[in-house]
């Protein structure tokens, strides 16, 4: 889907490859510094114990997550929101190709660090995720510890309009639904065209990927236009958890996130003595509706 309006970063044609962070986490090198092979490990060699982030900020496991969605469904801000606790309000600036952040988290007493991977949702950098999907699978880095389980967040919005400067977008049911019946819309920014995130990650993601489907933006009720329950009823027949956000208000962000690291502890983990962690239970227990948090 094509956005309207969207501020370009100066000389922003296209993904410039050279300034995005390597699929294994690491930065692009500055003049003059080496950069890591691809052998290396991101905290340098093998250590017993607990590897650390480099600020000593340790973690016993490590996983990847990835963020997708249409431009301008907030993608940005929830990543901003989970790892600062704040909201970017005000011009909306698209993604330009790729970034990520790390945040541990304290997971029924282990220390689970997610590398969480920003996506731009705009057509043009479609190749570059793809890549970055690849990558997940972690295959550069032959270790117990490192990558060895994935996840999705795939977003949508649950609004027609931006909230923050009036833009129209098609809301994620709609455009499910295209997808599921299969419908091409017209090629207009507003009108919903089928969805292509599903079929993506069927392609390019992990076969046991960990999925989830987040309906965003839910903190206005003037803008919303997808009830919760329809938006529920779209993610059972994928089969999938669906949770319902605001990068604005905080709404279940660190809930979403926190039940992404339990699902993706307990498979690459296995503990027998351990109660099975049911992810679809679990965001149906504890997540709260929009009416909880008004900003
Ligand atoms: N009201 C409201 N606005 C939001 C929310 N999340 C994001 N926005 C606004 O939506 C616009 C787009 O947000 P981004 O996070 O930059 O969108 P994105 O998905 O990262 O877009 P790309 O980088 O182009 O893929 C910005 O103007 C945000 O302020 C939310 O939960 N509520
Ligand atoms: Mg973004």
């Amino acid at each position: 889907m094509s956005r309207k309006k969207t501020p370009k970063r100066k000389g922003a044609s296209g993904p410039a490859a050279s300034a995005l962070p390597a699929a294994d986490g690491s930065r692009p090198a500055r003049p003059g510094t080496a950069r890591p092979g691809p052998q290396a490990r991101p905290n340098g060699p093998p250590q017993p114990g607990r590897p650390s982030l480099g600020g000593g900020d340790f973690y016993d496991v490590a996983f990847k997550v990835m963020l997708v969605g249409d431009s301008g469904v907030g993608k940005t801000c929830l990543l901003v929101r989970f790892k600062d606790g704040a909201f970017l309000a005000g011009t909306f600036i698209s993604t330009v190709g790729i970034d990520f952040r790390n945040k541990v988290l304290d997971v029924d007493g282990m220390k689970v660090k997610l590398q969480i991977w920003d996506t731009a949702g705009q057509e043009r950098f479609r190749s570059v995720t793809h890549a970055y999907y690849r990558d997940a699978h972690g295959q550069w880095f032959p270790s117990w510890w490192w990558w060895q389980k994935q996840a999705v967040m795939a977003l949508g919005s649950q609004g027609a309009k931006d909230p923050t400067d009036g833009r129209e977008t098609a809301p994620l049911v709609a455009q499910v639904e295209c997808e599921l019946k299969g419908v091409r819309g017209p090629s207009s920014s507003v009108s919903p065209t089928p969805w292509a995130w599903l079929t993506e990650i069927q392609d390019y993601a992990q076969h046991d990927v960990v999925l989830m489907l987040l309906g965003n933006k839910v903190d206005s009720a003037q803008e919303r236009v997808v009830k919760r329950e329809d938006g529920e009823k779209l993610a059972k027949e994928y089969g999938l958890p669906f949770m319902e956000t605001s990068a604005k208000t905080g709404l279940n962000v660190d809930l979403a996130f926190t039940a992404v690291a339990k699902e993706l502890k307990q498979r690459s983990m296995k503990v027998p003595s351990e109660p099975r962690f049911r992810l679809h239970d679990y965001v149906k227990r504890e997540g709260r509706g929009a009416s909880c948090c008004r900003p």
